[in-house]
């Protein structure tokens, strides 16, 4: 069954222009003028139960406007969304009791009182049972470890503290579908992989389908087998992100450590015939860039029992390379001349 079904949603927002000056100023009292911002442009995607998608594109690509369509905040200019079988901004009472939204910039919590009133707070307006909220609760604090922080007021909570208790806070109904926007934003490494397992086990246990919007690529590479990629309010990429590696991807590096020293000119030869370009800042260090055509093993196989080996390092394209390219070129279909581009850029570093 599909969580979440998107059709040809649309979502134009009226602004109202300010003309210059004093007598601009006036004529804005009497007639008020509107330009319009059409923030995201009839897209369509199903989401199944129990998958983590992530939702990623540059600044102003659409990415809050669509989540807030889908958990009801805002009703669409045109298309159809549907999730959890319901029309967010149809059905909103039973339609809340099936998701949890965390925006990582916003709070949900109330700033001045102690973090289990807000909780008990939203498990009235949740309505959820004493004995299910305790029960949950129990569940929550113990796997995220907020036994300290129950009775401080939020405003006194660090970012990392205050987003394990805003998780918490989106899920004590147990919802079966849950939006985050940006939830690791300026989280250190540390709660940025804590709260990643988190969710991770989360999806695994409950089946939970995850939405989840982020500039850090480290979040889509630990926890989204598929990737949403908008940009200017239009699907440019939908699919696996290892297929979006294997099809923007260039190449492999891979890197050698030496016992004894080997020289550049031996390398090269040894790998006569491949396409293949070496370089090395000393005798005992060297890489090798292996286009994607050439498998890694057949050139291994060259170096590998002539050389004196003492370390290989292995190393993909940056997945950060790759979706900056695409951001920059504006679309994921991969045009012959963005491909040599990339592949200048690699050659310039390399001998
Ligand atoms: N309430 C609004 N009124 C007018 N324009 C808006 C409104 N909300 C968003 N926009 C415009 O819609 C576009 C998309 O904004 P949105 O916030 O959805 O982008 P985003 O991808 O979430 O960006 P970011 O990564 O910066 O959060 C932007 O041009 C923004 O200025």
């Amino acid at each position: 069954m599909n969580a979440i079904e998107v059709q040809d949603l649309r979502k134009t927002f009226k602004v109202q222009k300010n003309r210059e000056g004093l007598k601009g100023a006036f004529a804005d009292l009497f007639k008020r003028q509107y330009s319009e911002v059409t923030a995201v442009k009839d897209i369509s995607f199903t989401i199944p139960q129990g998958e983590i998608c992530g939702y990623i594109g540059e600044n102003g690509a659409g990415k809050s406007t669509t989540i807030k369509m889908l958990s009801g905040i805002l009703v669409p200019t045109s298309g159809s969304v549907s999730v959890g079988g319901f029309v967010p901004y149809e059905e909103r009472e039973k339609f809340v009791q099936n998701i949890g939204v965390v925006f990582g910039q916003r709070s949900q919590l109330w700033w001045d009182i102690g973090v289990i009133e807000s909780f008990q707070l939203l498990r009235k307006v949740y309505r959820v049972s004493e004995q299910d909220f305790k029960k949950r609760l129990d569940e929550l604090v113990e796997r995220l470890e907020l036994q300290e922080l129950l009775n401080r007021p939020v405003r006194k909570l660090s970012l990392g503290q205050r987003m394990r208790c805003e998780l918490v806070a989106a899920l004590l109904h147990n919802p079966s579908i849950i939006f985050l926007d940006e939830p690791t934003i300026g989280l250190d490494i540390v709660v940025k992989s804590e709260i990643r397992d988190f969710l991770k086990d989360m999806n695994r246990d409950h089946g939970t389908t995850i939405l989840l919007t982020t500039h850090d690529l480290q979040d889509i590479e630990a926890l989204c087998s598929r990737v949403i990629m908008l940009d200017d309010g239009r699907i440019i990429y939908d699919g696996g992100l290892e297929e979006l590696k294997q099809r923007w991807g260039t190449g492999r590096e891979v890197q050698f450590q030496f016992g004894t020293a080997t020289k550049l000119a031996q390398l090269v030869q040894w790998t006569d015939g491949m396409p293949v370009s070496w370089s090395a800042e000393n005798e005992l260090g060297a890489k090798v860039w292996i286009p994607l055509e050439l498998n890694v093993s057949d050139v291994l196989a060259r170096v590998v029992g002539q050389a004196d080996i003492t370390d290989i390092k292995i190393i993909e394209t940056n997945t950060d390379e790759i979706v900056r390219s695409i951001y920059q070129s504006g679309s994921a279909e991969k045009p012959e001349e963005m491909i040599a581009g990339l592949q200048d850029e690699k050659e310039a570093t390399h001998v």
